[in-house]
């Protein structure tokens, strides 16, 4: 069942060097009890797209298209509908969250206070009593209620923000570089209970990383993201392993977890930088980095084409069928 829907989701933001055109025209879905993973390189756009789902774009920023949620558009609806719709529609854990607990509230204060605002009728004590169970869920102990932030460690403080991202047990939830400051360790520990969460509740998880092996391991989908567009969607481990848009064949064999390290094929990484996105060349943006390119990509921008059985590609080569790899 489709849980979230992006439909030609545009983002353009205007600053002092002018407009700036974030995302482009974007279309995903992420379905319930399955996990979306987005992948590309700084500046693509990624968290632009975690924050239009909850409206939390800066004021400069211009949006057009449609953010379904469930069928209802959450850029359409009413400060009141979205004010409900956070929290219990759809969470977010942002990249960097552990900066982002107040310092001078315990924990188990913190957790219990989206419950109490959210769900009328709650009273604190039985907030508490959830809050302590959704400390147990990320494996905190329920000691830690009466802790600071400052008591806890990175990770720990990491696992507080995953815990109130689900405290009102949202249909959807957003990862932005959640596990990204973690070391390998808690990592894996976080990524096995989000992953279980998915598989359990049923819940819609989009997962936005740029560590490549983390998306290949979580993943059922993956889009691969450049320049405000996604250039290729698939089934995850696919998208790295066989890619079917140079931009994605490039991540994946400069990604020394993918595969075989002694068989990358560019260790050193891709060539180049991204556009600068007030400037964008013209017809394929990646066409400047792009090995593979020929006449066609400097004149014409490729559309999210069919190139085999849930692969979509916008690149001209890989929809003549032609090898991409690099
Ligand atoms: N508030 C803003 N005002 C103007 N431009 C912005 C703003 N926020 C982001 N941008 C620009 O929009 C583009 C997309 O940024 P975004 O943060 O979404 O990319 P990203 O892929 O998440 O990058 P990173 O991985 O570094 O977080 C970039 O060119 C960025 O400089």
């Amino acid at each position: 069942m489709t849980l979230l829907e992006f439909k030609d989701l545009r983002v353009t933001y205007t600053g002092s060097r002018g407009r700036l055109p974030a995302l482009r025209g974007v279309d995903l879905t992420v379905e319930a009890g399955r996990t979306l993973g987005i992948a590309g390189e700084s500046g693509c756009g990624k968290s632009t797209l975690a924050m239009a789902v909850l409206r939390l774009l800066p004021k400069t920023a211009e949006v057009s298209g449609e953010i379904l949620l469930d069928g209802e558009d959450l850029l359409a609806m009413g400060w009141g509908r979205l004010r409900a719709v956070r929290w219990t529609g759809a969470s977010i854990v942002f990249q960097g969250a552990m900066h982002s607990l107040n310092a001078v509230h315990r924990i188990g204060r913190q957790v219990a206070e989206p419950i109490l605002v959210h769900e009328k009728g709650t009273t604190p004590a039985q907030a508490a009593k959830r809050a302590e169970a959704l400390l147990e869920r990320v494996g905190l102990p329920a000691s830690r209620m009466r802790s600071y932030p400052h008591e806890l460690s990175g990770g720990q403080r990491q696992r507080v923000m995953i815990a109130m991202a689900l405290a009102c047990d949202p249909q959807l939830v957003i990862a932005d570089e959640a596990t990204t400051a973690l070391d390998v360790m808690v990592q894996a520990q976080v990524l096995q209970l989000i992953s279980g969460l998915v598989t359990e509740r049923g819940v819609g998880l989009m997962m936005i990383s740029h560590d490549l092996s983390v998306l290949s391991s979580v993943c059922d989908e993956a889009a691969v993201m450049y320049a405000g567009r996604v250039v290729e969607r698939g089934p995850a481990h696919e998208v790295f392993a066989n890619a079917r848009h140079p931009y994605s064949a490039a991540l994946g064999a400069a990604f020394p977890v993918i595969g075989d390290p002694a068989a990358r094929k560019n260790p050193g990484g891709l060539a180049g930088d991204p556009p600068d996105p007030v400037r964008l060349p013209e017809g394929c943006s990646f066409r400047p980095r792009c090995a593979v390119a020929v006449e066609r990509c400097g004149e014409d921008s490729p559309e999210l084409l069919e190139v085999g059985p849930k692969r979509v590609s916008a690149c001209f080569v890989a929809q003549e069928g032609m090898p991409v790899v690099l």
